[in-house]
């Protein structure tokens, strides 16, 4: 454990998102399926979290559930504090617009809109003044200044997912929810944006957690959270990979 420079102990990272034994069933009777079967975890503020685990084990319903998307059968999320499984609809949307951002394997960009305005678009819809210096230091970052103008359909793929990044990143939210963000990229891009997902953690002390399939995303968290059937199996600390590609 570290020392602080006072000589007392120094403070353990807070526990940003505390999920407690969470479940989810799809169906009823015989045929439901127990897609979380008692899951706790706790996600510290600064941490990139890796999930793995095979096809049908339940990454996607953690992944929903922490964030919001979809309510457990039974147990708690909070967030910050909140318990977001105990809010109302319209309580959920406003919570996930304010201190949650997304990031898709199909990258979800809205097509008619171009990169600046799709970056911008969930602090329009929030009501909310970007924070130019802010936008501009994400953009020089992921590498679109030059693309700002352009259509999604105009970029790769990964730029497209770098805009999503940036999207992701331009309110700064509490936490970042990643599903395969590199399943529809090549290695080399996928290299770039994962190196752009751990920066956002080391410089800005962002905390991300990510589904992956991919050994080589999850090799650049801090944390590994392995599930099978429902249930955490393994959960383990990892030495960061440093990424090569930004
Ligand atoms: N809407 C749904 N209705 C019924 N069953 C569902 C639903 N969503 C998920 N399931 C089931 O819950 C289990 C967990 O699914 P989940 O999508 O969370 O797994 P996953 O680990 O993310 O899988 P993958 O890696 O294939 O995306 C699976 O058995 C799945 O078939």
């Amino acid at each position: 454990m570290s020392t602080h420079p006072s000589g007392l102990a120094a403070p353990t990272a807070t526990d940003l998102v505390v999920a407690h034994e969470l479940t989810r069933r799809y169906g009823e009777g015989e045929a439901a399926v127990h897609a979380l079967a008692g899951v706790s975890a706790t996600f510290p503020a600064g941490e990139f979290t890796a999930i793995m685990g095979a096809s049908g084990s339940g990454k996607s319903t953690l992944m929903h559930c922490l964030a919001g998307l979809d309510r457990p059968t039974g147990g708690t999320v909070r967030l910050d504090g909140v318990e977001i499984t105990a809010l109302d609809d319209a309580k959920l949307t406003e919570l996930r617009r304010d201190r949650i951002g997304f990031i898709f394997q199909s990258f979800n960009l809205v097509p008619v809109l171009s990169a600046e305005e799709n970056i911008l678009l969930p602090l329009s819809i929030a009501g909310r003044r970007p924070d130019r210096e802010w936008i501009d230091q994400l953009v020089g970052i992921v590498g679109l200044q030059n693309r700002l103008t352009h259509r999604p359909a105009e970029l790769s793929g990964g730029q497209q997912q770098r805009v999503a990044v940036a999207r992701a990143l331009a309110s700064r939210p509490a936490i970042v929810f990643a599903d395969e963000p590199t399943g529809n990229l090549d290695s080399k891009t996928s290299a770039e944006v994962l190196a752009l997902l751990r920066r956002s953690v080391d410089e800005f002390g962002q905390t991300i957690v990510m589904v992956t399939h991919d050994p080589d995303a999850a090799a650049i968290a801090d944390r590994l959270v392995t599930l099978q059937d429902g249930l955490v199996v393994s959960d383990e600390r990892v030495t960061p990979r440093v990424p090569t590609g930004a």
